[in-house]
Formats: C-alpha cells, structure tokens, sequence
C-alpha cells in the first residue's frame, strides 16, 4: 500500500461562497450586489445564467448542514453577503440578514462544524460600485466598518476570518482582463484596486486587533505555478513575471511591508503607477495570523513578446485537463508552496480552496467522478509532501461542498463533490464525497485504491 497519511491535528473541511449557493439574492432586504447587476447583463454570464435562485442555500442550508456533518468536516468556508448585511454598502443594518448568518452559525456551530468566514467574496454592493466600487478609497473604509460589524455580532461564534478572496480576481480579473464582475477593462484602475483590496484587509485586521477579537484573521489569495520551458533567463523572468502578478504583488505588501520592484518597474513600462498614501503600507503590513491558498492549476511558461501583459506565453505541453480546460499540474501545488515557504517563511496555511471542475452526471442515482477522486489523490500527495518540507499546513478544504454558480461560467461548471440538479435543486452525495468522507475519518489515503 501507498499509504499518504496526513497530521492529526490537520483540519479537514470544504468552501462555499454566497452568491455562488445562496439565492434568495432580492429576498429578505438584501440589496443588490455587483453580481446581481452583472449575471443580468445580456452576454455576461454563459448561458445568461444567474445566481437569483442558485442552490437555494439560503432556504436548503440545514440540509446541506446534515450532508456535511455526515461527511465529518471539521470546518466548513463560507462567504457573508455584504449588501444582506448593509444593502446599501453601509449605513442601515439589514437585520433579517445579520438573523439569517446567526441561525447559519448557530446551525453549524450545534453539529460541531467549526465556521470560516470569508467577508468579501466578490459580491460588492452595487450601490457602492456606483461611487466608483473599489476604485474608490471610500469603499476601502466601508469595508472596514461592514468587517467591525460582523466580528463584534458574531465575537465568539465565528473563531477564523478571511477579509477578501482572491484579491488578484477582484482587481485584475474583473477590471483589466474584465470576464468578472463589474467587467471594466483598466489597467491602471485595476492596479489601483489591488493596492485598495489590500488596504481594505489591513483597516479590517486593525478592526480586528482593536476590537480584541477572539480567534484569527487572514486572507485568500489564488496562486497557480508557471514552471519556465528552458533555462533561458528570458523563461524564466517571463515566468516570474506570470507568477508575481498572483504572489509577489499581493504577498509582499502583506508580509514585507513594500510592492515588488521587479514589477513595480514592469508597471511603469505599461504606463501604470500606484497611488500609495502615508501609513498605507504600515496598515497594511500587519501580522495575520493565517495565509490562505487557492490552488487550482499551472502551466509551462515561456518568452513570447507581446503574447499578454507579461510576454508570457502558456504552453501545453500534453498535462492532462479538467472539464474547466485548466491543466491538471500537483507538482505546481508542492512548488508554489515551497516557494511560498522559503520566500515567506512558516506562515499558517489553511488551503482554502483547491479542487476540479468536472461535470459528470447522475446515472441511476450515482455519480461516478473517478477523475476528481484522481486530482484530489494527487494534489493532497503535493499537499502532504510540502509538509514534509516544513510548510505550516493547517487545513485543506475543497472547493467545493457543492455544486453551485461558477461566475461567468454560470452552471455550465461543476466543481462540487456533491452533485445538484439545478432545475429540483436535489443533492446527490457523488462518489468524491464517499472517498473524502473515508479519507477524513482515516486522516489518511492509499494511492492505488
Ligand atoms: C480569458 C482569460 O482568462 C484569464 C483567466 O480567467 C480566469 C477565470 C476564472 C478563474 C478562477 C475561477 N476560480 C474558481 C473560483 N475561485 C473562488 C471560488 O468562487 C471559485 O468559484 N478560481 N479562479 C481564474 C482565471
């Protein structure tokens, strides 16, 4: 037997976030978020897809309690709303939003589900994008003021906190490359963004730390590995280049206190500049007490002039692919995770996502998706050999407990290891849920079985 076998204290768990399963998205006060007025957008989302109703989490969650606690997780990611909770961004309090996450934790917290809690997970108020979204240094404190709010309602109940996921998504994916929401297509307002997304986590862990908070804080940022074709150097920085727009841009402001100056400078080539205030870098160089990591995917990287913002050229070199057509690549996982080690030091990890979009389909009340059993055998063995590396891993949760909204793939993507019929909403527990269940309950796997 090939026996990987995981540290006993290691938390085991799964991710959600809210516009992706809640639904509900005019119901009870809520006001509109970003993703309500994109999804609603002729040609935004495939399909025209949209999360008015998505799994109905909002109504179904003591079901999908149950089917978690059957899967014995220890802890469970989700996401707050925030226009559920200000739906005008700030000011009045929805309180039949703050009562929906109460009995939500309450619920988790009774079948001995520990709660993580993303605040922002892209669903920003629209009435705040209207003044500008998080262009505008405004939202940054409005931000802060929604996190103060939730950790003092919830002191107590809710013990780790995530401010923002994925923050290279919120700027640049959603303001340069534009296939997010709001969509807008800015260089330099998307920069602009990722130094604001960062502020805004530092004013909440300031909140945070001031409010003397029981429990820990940190972020999520997505990370992929880009290993270079050759050893020639113009491979190689093109690569660096590629992986530092993920990692070192969001990293070391955080843990260094400074932005990269290797990008720094490629910025100023493409004609864009930040506008750092005094004391922002200090906010937001805080100590945090956890880093999450989204691992999905890498790729081999090569020089190719002019191919993307980087001169960057992705290359297939016959990886294997999800139904997502992202490459399936573990040794990146190990690899950016030793990187992220040696070049950050022991920093808590929790994974706070990592999974495979596979659409397979319930056959007589089965879902046999052997291929996600596969990536997720793989990449917890990178997971387990970064261990023995000395990387501080926490916790691994997959995304995702569910089936459920993939943003401008609408339903058209399933990452979930429990299947949804998205016309019944009906849950079908597929085979990925049995093996991680087994898994959970041994803290270990055999690689051939
Ligand atoms: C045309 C050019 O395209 C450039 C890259 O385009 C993408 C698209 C999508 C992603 C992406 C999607 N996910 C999964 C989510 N993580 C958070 C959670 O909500 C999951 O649903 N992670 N990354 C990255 C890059």
């Amino acid at each position: 037997m090939a026996i990987m076998e995981f540290p006993k204290d290691m938390k085991w768990g799964a991710a959600t976030a809210a516009y992706q399963i809640e639904g509900a998205a005019f119901k009870d006060g809520k006001g509109l978020s970003i993703w309500d007025t994109f999804s609603h957008t002729p040609g935004k989302v495939l399909n025209g897809d949209n999360g008015d109703v998505a799994i109905d989490s909002y109504h179904r969650y003591e079901e999908d309690i149950q089917l978690m606690k059957e899967l014995g997780i220890d802890t469970y990611r989700f996401s707050v709303s925030w226009p559920r909770i200000f739906p005008d961004g700030s000011g009045e309090i929805n309180q039949k939003g703050l009562e929906f996450y109460h009995n939500f934790v309450d619920a988790l917290l009774a079948n001995g589900i520990e709660p993580m809690c993303t605040l922002y997970h892209w669903d920003l108020p629209q009435t705040l994008q209207d003044t500008g979204g998080w262009g505008n240094r405004e939202t940054v404190d409005a931000f802060a003021d929604y996190a103060e709010l939730m950790f003092k309602e919830f002191n107590g109940k809710i013990k780790n906190w995530i401010t923002i996921n994925e923050p290279w998504c919120v700027s640049f994916l959603s303001n340069f490359i534009g296939i997010h929401a709001p969509g807008k297509q800015d260089l330099q307002l998307a920069t602009t963004i990722s130094h604001h997304l960062l502020l805004a986590h530092g004013k909440a862990v300031t909140r945070f730390r001031e409010s003397a908070i029981e429990g820990g804080i940190g972020y999520a940022p997505n990370v992929e590995w880009l290993e270079p074709f050759s050893n020639k150097q113009e491979d190689i920085d093109a690569c660096n280049r590629g992986m530092g727009f993920l990692m070192e841009w969001f990293f070391d402001p955080v843990f260094k206190g400074s932005y990269p100056k290797f990008m720094i400078d490629w910025f100023e080539k493409k004609g864009v500049t930040l506008q750092i205030e005094e004391g922002d870098m200090e906010i937001i160089n805080q100590p945090i007490d956890f880093l999450g990591i989204n691992y999905y995917t890498g790729s081999v990287g090569r020089y190719k002039k002019d191919e993307d913002l980087f001169d960057l050229e992705r290359i297939d070199i016959g990886f294997e692919k999800t139904d997502f057509d992202w490459f399936i690549y573990p040794e990146g996982f190990y690899r950016v995770l030793t990187k992220i080690k040696d070049q950050y030091g022991a920093v808590p990890i929790y994974i706070t996502e990592n999974g495979a979009c596979y659409n397979d389909e319930v056959e007589n009340g089965r879902v046999r998706d052997q291929r996600r059993i596969e990536y997720l055998k793989q990449h917890l063995t990178a997971l387990k050999r970064s261990i023995d590396y000395g990387v501080n891993i926490k916790g691994y949760l997959t995304w995702s407990l569910l089936d459920n909204f993939e943003w401008a793939e609408g339903y058209d993507k399933r990452f979930g290891i429990i299947h949804v019929d998205f016309n019944t909403l009906e849950r079908t527990k597929k085979d990925s849920y049995y093996w991680y269940k087994q898994t959970i309950s041994n803290g270990w796997f055999d690689m051939f079985y």
